[in-house]
């Protein structure tokens, strides 16, 4: 069977969230980690595959370069519809490369028109007036704006899209999506045939997405985040019952966390606060050579296998501003990420068998790590963060990657519970 729909997801997490999105909208889909080649085997009989790829920090080259590879190979397994899916919370500055991939994608499928719309309603973010908002703040006034790699100071979406494209960018406001799929449409075509490339849409509610994605059925390019996804699943047409989904393997479970944003950050207190063993890595000491790993690992041994436990380089805004005025953002990064990748490898020789990752880039490192290259998806513990199910040379492994602000507060004690 072809795929119905390709996805290319700019980060491991946010492919986990567009992935459920797709599930949710009743499609069986794949989750395929870094650019996918003729080895690259996906499970039987999916509607949609995610690719997640980690270009959404790198330079716009070589961004373009992975998600021209993922569209050309979703093209081979059949998929008519490709959707670019970047953060809900518009991560990128203006040296971004949303505008150059999005712009490479439709000049690769020969299309004169997008459409771009970040909301994600259940994780509060919606667009007015083509700004972005957060809860109940404009991004540029969210934590976002503190944000490791991209601090986010605007939130208006058009002239963060024109900064990162030659092309024209234009606005469907709410208003227009609120009188529904044909109003839609037609505003399409009036903004193509006024030489718009880019338009960004207005979206508050999983309605007013319900409506852009039937809107945008047809055009070969979309982009956004998850709600709109959902959104294109929901027009497409059912194809029968769900497959059953798999079990989660008996064993030990594990968090290890490099998100520092706001909401990993209360997971991790809230899991402290359950009295489960938590332990912090010292960057700074591995950066000097000590090996924080092996005494990680040390530890981990002297823990109650019946509990979960948590691992966390994550960091106050303080703190990791410290961190990074020693270390360099780049060199800081790469320190967790190696030992958070080490880690993983270790602890599910060791036997974890329920891993829970909090953070993108995190979640790159710890998949990079395993071998774990493509996943099926399965339930959702929370919004866009749902189980999925892996196999490494160390046997079976259900896998949830977080991304940074998403989750309940209670998420890494419920879900490593629940999944018992
Ligand atoms: N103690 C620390 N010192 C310096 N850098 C850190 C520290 N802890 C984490 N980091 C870095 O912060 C970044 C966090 O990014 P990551 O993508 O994992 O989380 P996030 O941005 O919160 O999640 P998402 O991308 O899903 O929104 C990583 O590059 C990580 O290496
Ligand atoms: O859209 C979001 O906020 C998330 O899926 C994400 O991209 C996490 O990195």
């Amino acid at each position: 069977m072809s795929l119905r729909i390709g996805c290319i997801a700019d980060d491991f997490t946010g492919g986990t969230d567009v992935a459920a999105a797709f599930r949710r909208a009743g499609l069986r889909t794949a989750l395929v980690f870094g650019a996918p080649d003729g080895t690259t085997a996906l499970p039987a009989d999916c509607d949609a595959a995610v690719i997640a790829l980690k270009s959404r920090s790198t330079p716009a080259d070589e961004a373009v370069a992975d998600s021209l590879t993922a569209q050309r190979w979703l093209w081979t397994k059949g998929a008519a519809q490709v959707y670019f899916k970047y953060c809900s919370t518009f991560d990128s500055t203006p040296q971004g490369n949303i505008g150059p991939v999005t712009d490479a994608l439709l000049d690769a499928a020969g299309a004169g028109v997008t459409l771009h719309c970040p909301a994600s309603p259940p994780n509060g973010r919606t667009v007015y007036q083509g700004h972005l908002f957060v809860q109940d703040q404009l991004l540029s006034d969210s934590p976002l704006r503190h944000h490791p790699l991209n601090p986010m100071t605007d939130s208006a979406l058009v002239r963060l899209l024109a900064a990162q494209t030659r092309h024209r960018v234009g606005l469907i406001d709410w208003a227009t999506v609120r009188r529904g799929v044909e109003a839609v449409r037609a505003a399409v075509v009036r903004h193509q045939q006024a030489g718009v490339r880019h338009i960004v849409a207005d979206a508050l509610t999983d309605d007013d997405l319900a409506v852009l994605g039937a809107a945008t059925l047809e055009l070969p390019v979309v982009a956004g985040a998850a709600g709109l996804a959902e959104g294109l699943g929901h027009a497409y047409p059912a194809t029968g019952p769900a497959a059953a989904e798999p079990k989660p393997p008996e064993g030990r479970a594990a968090v290890l966390a490099g998100s520092c944003s706001a909401r990993t950050l209360e997971q991790i207190a809230q899991f402290y606060a359950a009295g489960l063993p938590s332990l912090h890595l010292d960057v700074l000491a591995a950066a000097t050579g000590r090996d924080v790993t092996g005494e990680a690992l040390a530890w981990y041994a002297q823990q109650d296998p019946d509990l979960p436990v948590l691992v966390y380089a994550s960091a106050s805004p303080e703190e990791l501003a410290a961190v990074q005025a020693q270390l360099g953002v780049a060199e800081a990064a790469a320190q967790v990420e190696e030992l958070l990748g080490t880690l993983a490898s270790h602890l599910v020789e060791r036997g974890v068998r329920r891993l829970l990752v909090a953070g993108g880039e995190t979640s790159g490192a710890v998949t990079t790590a395993l071998g774990v290259r493509a996943v099926l998806v399965g339930e959702e513990a929370d919004p866009g963060v749902p189980w999925t199910y892996a196999s490494t040379a160390n046997g079976d492994l259900a896998l949830m990657l977080k991304s940074g602000n998403f989750g309940a507060p209670d998420l890494f004690t419920r879900a490593l519970s629940e999944a018992k």
